[in-house]
């Protein structure tokens, strides 16, 4: 059963991968190919129900490190808040849908035309809540580096060049995945090579 899912979120992924270069106008090969050989991570989340909902978190403020993720959310049950226009906003379970959400990673790969989002999960006082976040990686080795032609004349790249495998590594020795994540890997890099 697992292996049927994973296998299916496979091709979803490169078919997404798929869309997101078209979009961004490097044709429809380009992340495909990147992330053929791409690995994954499966996590389920269970929420059991809490008396005093205000007082906790589910899964606090963060953006994820990673390329992309595609969450299945329970049906029926509210919980994933994206904070968009100022404030938080539930994202609710549509039946037959996935969320899918651009993580850090893949922000760096478009120097920040494409944005990673914000988002936690809340628990409530009656019932419990699940969820199974299917998340991308490139392959550890490989470079993560912005296409060319999403560098405008006038731009600046926004991104050293970097690898999964040191992101990664930042997330899980140096701090907890949060909302600035991202930032203070760049700053990490940056103090790291000017001390070598
Ligand atoms: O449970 C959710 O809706 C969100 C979980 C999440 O953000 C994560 O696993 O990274
Ligand atoms: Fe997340």
């Amino acid at each position: 059963m697992y292996e049927k899912y994973s296998e299916a979120m496979k091709n979803l992924t490169l078919s997404i991968m798929e869309l997101l270069g078209l979009s961004l106008g490097i044709g429809k090969d380009y992340y495909r190919d990147f992330f053929q050989d791409c690995d994954y991570i499966t996590r389920c989340n269970y929420y059991p129900p809490c008396p005093q909902p205000e007082l906790t978190q589910g899964t606090g403020p963060h953006t994820d490190p990673v390329a992309l993720t595609i969450l299945h959310q329970q049906d029926k049950e509210e919980g994933l808040e994206i904070f968009t226009g100022g404030k938080w906003q539930s994202v609710p379970p549509v039946p037959g849908a996935f969320v899918v959400n651009i993580g850090d990673t893949f922000m760096a790969m478009t120097n920040d035309m494409y944005k990673s989002c914000l988002h936690r999960a809340v628990v409530n006082q009656h019932s419990s809540r699940q969820s199974i976040a299917f998340f991308v990686l490139p392959r550890r080795n490989k470079v993560i580096r912005a296409h060319d032609s999403l560098i405008g004349p006038n731009d600046k790249r926004l991104y050293p060049d970097f690898t999964w495998s040191q992101l990664e590594a930042f997330t899980q020795k140096c701090c907890r995945a949060d909302d600035k994540t991202i930032k203070n890997f760049v700053q990490f890099l940056s103090e790291s090579s000017s001390a070598e």
